[in-house]
């Protein structure tokens, strides 16, 4: 029997790293995936990623997966998966990605999610969307120490969605009159070390940062409201207040300053971080100059045009 399971990634529009306490956020699935192939292998349970360059082995005495070849990042997280949800009988597990890693695009969510429907579809569980989206936010929270349930949430159920503050999911109708621009720089980033040095800003300015987590939540409900209407410029300006708190956080860096400012120049009705910051990624609301956006962000950096995707995980047999 062959698994094969796939989920899309993520970009952020508003309400990154404020989600992680409790605040509203808006995401949406990208046109970019994790797939995961899996079946039963003859003796020892191997891993491999041929688009990553890395081979794990399960070292039966030890219980623990060695690594043979590449280093650990991202498998980590199914590491993680394989260690908390598998009985380590031997199975052979394939990771392809076209979802740049440490991006802000959600690679690490992707992969995750992709793993645990393809573990639970070959061990015959009973499971839904809504149990792999839990699933996946644990396997999140334990491998980066916090995490909230957005990236994982939309790497399971695809669309646009905004996750209220009671963690619920409404979604928005994904055929945008705006284009997006997503521009990406070779500078990773490393979320459980962002997520984590914002809390440590916190922590040390409770009364100064506590009211800008609080007002990123206020931009994300009125770009709710925004989007609802397709008032694209009221988006981009929305992203631009948003960027200056997440400037104010210390997320941002050189590399993604230069970008969000091209792509304003270039036409962008506004701009922003998304994701982690620290490196990766930057989102440019279009609604006109989409073309010119993409080049001028091309021509440094990386960029892709996003449509986001409906299709959230899937995962079927093969043979
Ligand atoms: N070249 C690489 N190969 C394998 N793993 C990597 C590589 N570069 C980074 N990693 C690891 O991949 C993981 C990326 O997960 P992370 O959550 O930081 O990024 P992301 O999910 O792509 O972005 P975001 O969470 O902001 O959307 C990290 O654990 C990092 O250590
Ligand atoms: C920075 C953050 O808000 C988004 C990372 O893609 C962390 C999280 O929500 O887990
Ligand atoms: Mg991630």
């Amino acid at each position: 029997m062959e698994i094969i399971a796939s989920a899309p990634g993520k970009t952020i529009l508003f309400g990154e790293h404020a989600v992680v306490y409790g605040e509203p956020a808006i995401a949406g699935a990208v046109n970019k995936r994790a797939t995961i192939r899996l079946k039963e292998a003859s003796d020892v349970s191997i891993f491999k990623s041929n688009d990553l360059g890395f081979e794990a082995e399960l070292d039966t005495v030890a219980k623990r997966y060695r690594l043979k070849k590449g280093k650990p990042g991202i498998i980590k997280y199914i590491l993680e998966i394989l260690h908390k949800c598998h009985d380590h009988s031997p199975i052979e597990l394939d990771l392809s990605l076209d979802i740049p890693i440490g991006s802000g695009l959600g690679s690490s969510a992707a992969v995750t999610v992709a793993t645990l429907a393809a573990l639970f579809k070959y061990q015959r569980k009973k499971f839904n969307k809504s149990f792999i989206a839990k699933k996946a936010h644990e396997i999140e929270n334990n491998v980066q120490g916090v995490a909230s349930p957005l990236d994982t949430r939309v790497s399971t159920f695809g669309g646009l969605i905004y996750l209220s503050k009671d963690k619920k999911i409404s979604k928005f109708d994904t055929n945008l009159k705006s284009s997006f621009v997503i521009g990406y720089t070779s500078k990773r980033g490393n979320t459980g070390r962002m997520v984590k040095s914002v809390k440590s800003l916190k922590n040390r300015n409770p009364m100064v940062v506590n009211p800008i987590i609080k007002t990123i939540g206020k931009i994300t409900d009125e770009a709710k409201i925004a989007i609802i209407k397709k008032q694209e410029f009221k988006l981009g300006e929305l992203m631009n207040i948003n960027q200056g708190l997440l400037d104010s956080l210390g997320v941002n860096t050189n590399e993604l300053s230069r970008m969000v400012y091209l792509a304003r120049k270039a036409g962008a009705s506004g701009s922003k971080i998304t994701g982690a910051g620290g490196g990766g990624s930057i989102i440019a609301c279009c609604p006109r100059n989409q073309d010119r956006v993409f080049k001028a962000l091309s021509y440094h950096d990386n960029a892709i045009k996003v449509n986001f995707s409906n299709r959230g995980v899937f995962v079927k047999e093969i043979r």
